[in-house]
């Protein structure tokens, strides 16, 4: 008998190894922090022993969720301006708001949050692009959920930069100081293609090719950003990107709603990753990205939820659900986005794009043990035929019990165990009182 630390007996298990593979009654075998076995429970009793075993009886167990794109600590501006499109959104709401309040104490509050929002969601990994990153980095730190943490640069100073040279400076700083650290990675993040120069992306792709990082930014998010492309530079942002050497298989390209179909090819023979929001896309009415076509091409499609001020949550089983849905109605075909791609994209291919697919992202011997379990006994998910199908077409977050990040359990039937629920509410009900009084 090998002593581990801990076993997880699943009813079902959804490893995202192989197509469809759903395996039952299985024991998943940790021992610190990763997975060292995946077999029949009746096999783990004789071979194992630990100090803890967890019965998950009812329960679906798989990889947990990454959510590919997002400004984690906008949720402290979750509802502060609705129904607008991106740029009155932007210039006349969000960047006066984050000008006012955004700071480290802000982004610190506002992670917790956030964090708080995905743990108990059901996401173990997401990647992040927000000013101090710095703050988000403690607590993810803290709280043990694992990150990529934006080096963001945009063209305007900010309470965070003065100019391009301090973003890349302190992006630099934060790359250094946690590129030991066993959860949290870096990328790139230039914002979009209407706040970022060309000589400020040409130094970024270099220093990405050194530091071997990826780079998310904005792109093509919306008709009007394209126009004024077209105005401004002469060529749409991605053709500007494909003549500055942009477009390659660092680039995870967030948003994506305007494609031809050169462009779809340009970003299948480059290996561009996407990160699609659905709803953030929906509720901004940006357009709708063509995933179903760019997965035809065999382009890497992830999900993100975008920030909080634009979706106005971090779910990503809704994200999901909306992802498989929108495909089939943009397509005008039910069988394009099935419930196993939806999963897919919301697991293995954004820790591909992130380029963390050794570590995270699927139920392998050998990688972290990032794991959430799903309770399936309760009479919305009733009856049971076909497992993706429930996951994505018939589960909601809530029914997310218990969630491990490397090995330690951070929800423990949907109790947060390092985050303290009540604290995270009041800090940011009092920033919200604050932000009140003065808008
Ligand atoms: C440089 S930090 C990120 C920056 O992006 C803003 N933002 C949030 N959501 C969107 C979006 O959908 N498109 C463009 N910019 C967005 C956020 O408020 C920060 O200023
Ligand atoms: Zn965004």
């Amino acid at each position: 008998m090998k002593n581990v630390d801990l076993i997880i007996n699943a009813r079902w298990c959804l490893p995202m190894t192989a197509e469809q593979l759903v395996l039952e009654n299985h024991s998943i075998v940790i021992n610190e922090g990763n997975i060292v076995a995946l077999l029949p429970q009746t096999q783990a009793e004789q071979l194992y022993q630990a100090t803890q075993t967890q019965n998950m009886d009812e329960h679906c167990v798989m990889p947990g969720l990454i959510n590919n794109h997002g400004h984690t600590a906008m949720t402290l501006f979750r509802g502060l301006a609705d129904d607008l499109p991106l740029m009155t959104w932007l210039n006349n709401h969000i960047w006066p708001a984050e000008q006012q309040f955004v700071g480290d104490a802000f982004v610190e509050a506002g992670s917790a949050l956030a964090i708080a929002e995905m743990l108990r969601g059901g996401t173990t990994c997401f990647s992040d692009m927000y000013f101090f990153p710095e703050a988000t980095a403690r607590v993810v730190d803290s709280s043990g959920i694992r990150a990529s943490l934006g080096m963001v640069v945009i063209e305007f100073p900010t309470n965070w930069a003065k100019d391009v040279n301090e973003y890349l400076h302190k992006g630099q700083a934060l790359h250094d100081k946690y590129r030991h650290h066993p959860r949290i990675t870096t990328n790139y993040a230039p914002h979009a293609p209407y706040t970022v120069s060309d000589q400020t992306l040409q130094a970024i792709i270099i220093n990405a090719e050194e530091l071997d990082l990826p780079i998310q930014m904005h792109i093509h998010e919306t008709a009007a950003e394209v126009n004024d492309s077209l105005a401004q530079h002469g060529k749409r942002p991605l053709a500007r990107f494909k003549d500055l050497g942009l477009l390659s298989p660092r680039l995870i390209a967030v948003h994506m709603t305007q494609l031809t179909e050169e462009e779809m090819d340009w970003c299948a023979e480059a290996g561009v990753h996407i990160a699609h929001c659905p709803e953030s896309n929906l509720k901004l009415a940006s357009g709708f990205s063509p995933i179903a076509e760019l997965i035809k091409r065999g382009v890497n499609v992830s999900i993100g939820t975008d920030g909080a001020a634009s979706n106005n949550d971090l779910d990503m089983f809704a994200e999901m659900r909306q992802a498989a849905m929108l495909a089939k109605g943009v397509a005008g075909d039910p069988s394009v986005v099935p419930a196993y791609q939806a999963l897919q994209m919301a697991t293995i291919n954004a820790a591909k794009s992130l380029g963390i697919d050794s570590v995270t992202g699927s139920l392998e011997i050998g990688k972290a043990a990032d794991i959430i379990a799903i309770d399936l006994s309760d009479i919305e998910t009733q009856p049971f035929y076909d497992l993706p199908s429930q996951l994505v077409y018939a589960t909601g977050r809530d029914k997310v019990s218990d969630v491990w990040v490397a090995g330690k359990q951070l929800l423990k039937q949907r109790q947060l165990t390092t985050l303290n629920a009540q604290h995270v509410s009041a800090q940011a009900q009092q920033w919200a009182t604050k932000i009140r009084s003065v808008s």
